[in-house]
């Protein structure tokens, strides 16, 4: 980390002079970011940009068009951008710039992208003894013919309803397209590749696990209603809106406490630990439910890279802190 003064940000350093009371921050932390303009709006927001500047934390956008290695000098890259392009030139800058905290690895977050491999870590991991049991619902991949769907699903003895979501996540909308299946056959109609998976039932609550380092931060969303018994008896296939990413979060409804209470903190302490550690990852979320009915019974349905944190409440002091307690590299 730069000491304070070694680079001239004046304006930033004389207002957190003047809001902190006639401190300067002990450090100045110097974040080079690139995101999509999307990501940058709900990410950069000025209460955000306000605090990090009067903790020392100076971001500067990324030129895209310009070497990396021109730019900066960072103490931190954060990024959110796909193609291989961008995975080579931050690789590239990596091992030419070992000092620089780069978060986080394109081969680790390449991970997050593919719905098998994502959930792979949690279902290995074994949290028995944490006050609840985190598993994955069944699932399964199709490749290529859709005409397979109905015999493949059957011989893998998948429950009914499934729901079906494109393999990729590449940040398109296309690849947050999901589906809901009452009936087998009626999946060839879909475009693989594709992961199925079991529908399971959990009152229309879903917790967002929000992961900064080695901060949690939980909120409630709300998601799909269950499925009734004689809904079992529907047809087709039919898909439906991104309900858990509406802005309105579930944190103030009045909801059933049986279905709204949040899951064990310790449980969620170790989920995160472990899989912060497996995926080797500071910036992610997961997306768990209750299933219904049960107390103590999660699953975990997604796990997103750098996703929203402008939702999180009280981002700006989580993501400060995160940033300057960052370990220099060495
Ligand atoms: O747009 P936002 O703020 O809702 O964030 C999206 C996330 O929403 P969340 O914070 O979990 O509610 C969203 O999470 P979900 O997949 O909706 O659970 C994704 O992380 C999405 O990124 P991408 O399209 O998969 O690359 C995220 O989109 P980007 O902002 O990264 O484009
Ligand atoms: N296996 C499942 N059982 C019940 N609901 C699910 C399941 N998978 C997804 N959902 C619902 O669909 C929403 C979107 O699925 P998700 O896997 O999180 O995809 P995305 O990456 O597009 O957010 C979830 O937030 C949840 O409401
Ligand atoms: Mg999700
Ligand atoms: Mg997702």
């Amino acid at each position: 980390m730069r000491l304070n003064g070694e680079v001239s940000h004046k304006e930033e350093e004389e207002e957190g002079e003047k809001e902190n009371g006639n401190l300067l921050p002990q450090k100045v932390v110097v974040v080079g970011y690139a995101l999509t303009s999307k990501k940058k709006k709900s990410f950069m927001q000025p209460k955000f940009e306000v605090l990090a500047r009067k903790k020392g934390i100076v971001f500067i956008a990324i030129d895209l068009n310009k070497p990396l290695s021109d730019q900066g000098p960072f103490d931190v890259v954060l990024h959110k951008m796909s193609g291989k392009e961008w995975c080579e030139v931050i690789e590239d800058y990596k091992q030419k710039h070992p000092e620089v905290t780069v978060l986080d690895p394109p081969d680790a977050i390449r991970h997050l992208h593919n719905r098998q491999s994502m959930l792979q870590n949690v279902a290995d991991l074994d949290l028995s003894d944490c006050h609840g049991k985190v598993c994955v619902p069944r699932q399964m991949v199709i490749k290529k013919d859709p005409l397979s769907i109905p015999d493949e699903v059957f011989e893998a003895g998948l429950k009914l309803p499934l729901v079906a979501k494109p393999l990729v996540v590449d940040g398109t909308a296309k690849s947050h397209e999901l589906f809901l299946a009452y009936d087998r056959f009626s999946l060839s109609k879909l475009e693989p590749p594709l992961v199925l998976q079991e529908f399971v039932n959990h009152g229309g609550v879903l917790f967002k696990i929000y992961i900064v380092g080695e901060a949690i931060k939980v909120v409630k969303r709300f998601s799909l209603p269950n499925v009734s018994k004689c809904e079992l008896a529907n047809v087709g296939v039919h898909s439906f809106p991104r309900v858990s990413s509406a802005t309105a979060s579930a944190d103030d409804a009045d909801l059933d406490p049986s279905i709204a209470e949040l899951p064990p903190q310790p449980l969620l302490e170790r989920l995160s630990r472990e899989l912060r550690s497996r995926l080797g990852l500071q910036l992610f979320n997961i997306d768990m439910i209750r299933e219904h009915g049960t107390r103590d019974v999660f699953y975990v349905i997604d796990i997103n890279y750098f996703p929203g944190y402008g939702k999180m409440p009280g981002y700006e002091h989580i993501f400060t802190d995160f940033l300057l307690n960052l370990a220099p590299a060495t």
